[in-house]
């Protein structure tokens, strides 16, 4: 296969061009190939927008992904028509990237492309036209046929108009001509997605008139006058009081927000006697959403071993594209990333640094802006769209150099990266599940460093297994290690408590062993404070009937419905369906209907009839849903409202309080349990990491995990704090039974709302796959654990791919044909094959 990355393929010789191949946000495997017009070579390049027809009748927006001159084999190549942009809108190693991420993933590039734009600079499936306001049809220079005026007159009537529209209107078959005359002739404007969807903030500001500013005099004699009219005075008063002009007439260029300067009370409408009057005069400014903050970190300065981490990790770069920093909990990584960030900066090139989705509001990034201020850009998934495009222009313009952000921050426009840091490296939120491209965050950035010749940097205390094998048996990576907490700090002592032996001796109250409760009253008397975690997956609270046993089960998908008390509701969390908790069992009419499994709520109400004079706080999805939810909480916590915070997966990652010393694993056993050759892993991360914030100051740190199996061999190498150890058992199961990173997997779910068509479907897609004449292993078709989400049954296959050689990518074209193959015939026409390469 000829291949995609190459720099030729993407920049041929100049001159001799004359298709592209242009990415369309539409579902179609390829790039599909247009004509270039003679009247538009000059205009083409790389990534800049473009017009083209799609089908009969379809007018689309797309990017340039290449320029050639080969002409389709299969169809006659349209001309493109027109050319949107002058500055490409996205840059050559930005298409480099999404050509292999389509590759690589098994996915449409214009779905990488869908998901790499902000919406707010995303191209519509449909371009529209409207009126060109400095039009006048009187004063044209140009005459305008009648099918022009038609056109005209039906734009006086609506704003806008889509191509299709003016088809109809005129009842012909290519408008295209016909538009590009009018745009010509300045009368319509094709919409320009950019300025369309992306509206700047903008701000009223007043200031004085700059000869009354500059004169002292005048400004002397503007208060005589005003002498008696109270309220016109008073808005001049606090003008001056607020923007001393006075002694600085500097200061009035950038003049008061309006809204400032009238919140007092101050009547509109004396302001506006003050503009007529020529005293004041108010203009507009547009303003940057995302605050610039001053930078006033005090330095901090590197312990003996932070400098030596630094200093390998420099040494490491020489030779090795990726180092993985294995930094245990509480050890000091940030102020290590944040030496490298600056170095990085210094020598003018970009920095990347991906943050796990959660811990992007928390103390991390405000660390790292005390430090770099203004030239950082937070890239958040909560942010609007707005304040996207903001981080997104300010990557172009050079504002923002450095970067913080959560997996979607990749697509970002760099054209310099000189280093990229992956935090929490090991977070499974790195992978993205739904909808298409599934990538993985990490690996994708280290592919995206490999394009910008950059670095990459991985941290964590707990390293995916993955990316400690690449460092050791793998020796692809540089390995540094730091064993250490900073300062004065240890890490905290652990405590197995046996839920069974408690339950025997009868010591067990509402679900908490004696040694939890000790330690929690043990601490509050202390006023220290108290993590609780649980497990989210796996243990959430149903609704049961005592009698018959009947629980509430979604009618979408084949999962129970979870009890949510706050809003007396049963919810599936897969599809959303929800209903209200019945009164009686509808089965058999029974009212003994009980609430079972533990969620968080039901903690936190079996921890306040234990502790009634505690303040105890919760921290999980259905708290956390608005914007500053997480922030909001963590403040309090960190200000010491809260005694004892209770939290799903969320408290565990990244959160350094000092005054915390104790962290309680409500449930260990099922953190153990998932069905997934990598739930020992993701267990060992998972306890290590909550475990992590306790006792990180002086104060000595407790941990304690309630368990009935206090002997699992897991426990001990966490409380060893013996990761190598554990690995090391852990990959020779891996090596034995062929799983990552021995073999790549690859899961293939096929869905259809008829159960029989899917299953009939993924069989043919096995035989197909089977024949591939690769190194590999096929397994299934096998009904999924949920046999069905939003009436749509699932089966899987899991394929087991050789690493070496280009057993990967034959194997990966192979199935592209296959997919059509089967999809092409009508039984399985609306059956759907979900792709997920290296799935998590
Ligand atoms: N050089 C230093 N000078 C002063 N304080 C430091 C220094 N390095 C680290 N610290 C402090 O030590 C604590 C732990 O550091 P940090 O949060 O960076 O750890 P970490 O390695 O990221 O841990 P985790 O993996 O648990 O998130 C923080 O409170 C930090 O401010
Ligand atoms: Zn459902």
């Amino acid at each position: 296969m000829e291949s995609l990355f190459g720099n030729q393929d993407l920049f041929p010789e100049e001159g001799s061009n004359s298709f592209a191949d242009i990415i369309l946000p539409v579902p179609i495997p390829r790039m599909f190939t247009y004509r270039i017009p003679h009247s538009l070579e000059n205009q083409v390049q790389i990534g800049a927008r473009v017009i083209v027809q799609f089908g009969k009748k379809k007018v689309l927006t797309g990017i340039i992904g290449k320029v050639h001159n080969k002409p389709p084999q299969a169809y006659d190549a349209k001309p493109i028509l027109d050319i949107l942009d002058d500055q490409p809108t996205v840059n050559p190693l930005q298409i480099r990237f999404w050509v292999w991420m389509a590759e690589y993933y098994c996915c449409h590039i214009g779905e990488v492309m869908l998901a790499a734009l902000p919406s707010g600079l995303r191209l519509s499936s449909e371009s529209k036209v409207q009126l060109n306001p400095n039009f006048d049809p009187e004063e044209s220079q140009y005459p305008l046929d009648e099918r022009e005026e038609k056109i005209l007159e039906a734009l006086e009537n609506s704003p806008e108009l889509s191509y299709d529209d003016c088809e109809k209107i005129l009842g012909v078959k290519t408008i295209h001509p016909i538009l590009k005359s009018l745009v010509i002739k300045e009368a319509i404007l094709i919409f320009e997605r950019i300025q369309d969807k992306y509206t700047p903030k903008v701000e009223t500001r007043i200031r004085l008139k700059p000869e009354i500013a500059q004169d002292k005099k005048a400004l002397e004699a503007v208060f005589e006058e005003l002498s008696g009219k109270v309220k016109q005075e008073s808005i001049l008063l606090k003008f001056l009081r607020d923007l001393p002009v006075f002694n600085n007439p500097a200061l009035n260029e950038k003049g008061l927000d309006k809204a400032k300067l009238l919140e007092e009370g101050d009547s509109e409408s004396s302001l506006k006697t003050l503009i007529k009057n020529g005293i004041f005069e108010s203009f507009k400014q547009v303003i940057n959403r995302i605050d610039e903050t001053e930078i006033t970190a005090g330095e901090l300065i590197l312990s003996e071993k932070q400098e030596a981490a630094v200093s390998e990790i420099k040494t490491h770069f020489e030779s090795k594209q990726t180092v993985l920093l294995h930094g245990i909990t509480g050890s000091g990584k940030t102020e290590i990333y944040i030496q490298l960030i600056k170095e990085v900066l210094e020598s003018g090139s970009q920095v990347l640094m991906l943050l796990p989705e959660i811990a992007l509001t928390t103390q991390i990034v405000a660390r790292l802006k005390q430090v770099f201020g203004g030239q950082m850009g937070v890239y958040h998934s909560k942010y609007s769209d707005n304040e996207r495009v903001e981080v997104w222009n300010g990557v172009i313009s050079g504002r923002f150099p450095f970067v913080v952000g959560v997996r979607s921050s990749i697509f970002l426009p760099f054209d310099s990266l000189g280093m990229i840091i992956v935090d929490e490296e090991h977070e499974s939120s790195y992978k993205q599940f739904d909808p298409a491209p599934r990538f993985q965050a990490r690996d994708a950035a280290i592919m995206l460093s490999y394009f910008h010749q950059a670095k990459t940097l991985l941290g964590s205390a707990t390293p995916s297994f993955e990316s400690y094998f690449n460092a050791t048996e793998g020796e692809k990576y540089g390995l540094v290690e730091l064993p250490e907490r900073y300062g004065n700090s240890n890490l905290p002592e652990f405590h197995l408590a046996d839920l069974s032996a408690d339950k025997r001796k009868n010591l067990l109250k509402v679900d908490t062993t004696r040694m939890m409760r000790e330690k929690i009253q043990d601490a509050l008397s202390k006023n220290e404070q108290v993590l609780i975690f649980q497990n989210r997956r796996g243990y959430s609270p149903y609704i049961q009937c005592e009698d018959c046993g009947w629980t509430g089960q979604c009618i979408q998908c084949d999962v129970s419905l979870t009890y949510h008390q706050f809003a007396e509701e049963m919810r599936c969390h897969y599809c959303g369906y929800k209903e209200k908790v019945p009164t009686a069992c509808p089965a058999c009419g029974s009212t003994q209907l009980a609430t079972m499994g533990m969620g968080t709520e039901r903690i936190e109400e079996s921890l306040s009839l234990l502790f009634p004079e505690a303040r105890i706080g919760r921290m999980d999805l259905d708290t956390t849903r608005s914007k500053y939810g997480y922030q909001k909480l963590l403040d309090e916590f960190g200000a010491r409202h809260i005694d004892i915070l209770v939290g799903t997966q969320m408290i565990t990652k990244g959160l350094d309080f000092g005054n915390v010393t104790v962290v309680g694993v409500w449930d260990g056993d099922r953190i153990l349990n998932f069905p997934d050759f990598r739930s020992g892993e993701r267990a060992y991360q998972q306890i290590t990491q909550v475990a992590g914030r306790a006792g990180r100051r002086e104060a000595k740190g407790n941990v304690i995990i309630q368990t009935r199996r206090p002997d699992e061999a897991i426990y001990d190498r966490v409380i060893k704090g013996d990761y190598f150890e554990f690995y090391r058992q852990e990959m020779h199961e891996r090596r034995k039974f062929y799983y990552p990173p021995f073999v790549k997997l690859i899961k293939i779910t096929t869905r259809h709302s008829d159960y029989k068509t899917a299953e009939r479907a993924a069989l043919e897609l096995h035989q197909h796959m089977a024949k591939i004449a690769v190194k590999k292993i096929v397994l299934g078709p096998e009904k999924a654990i949920i046999g069905r989400i939003k009436n749509l049954y699932q089966f899987e296959s899991l394929i087991k791919l050789d690493r070496t050689g280009s057993t990967q990518s034959d194997f990966k074209n192979h199935l592209a044909v296959i997919q059509e193959t089967i999809t092409a015939k009508p039984e399985f026409r609306s059956v759907r094959f979900i792709v997920d390469v290296d799935p998590n």
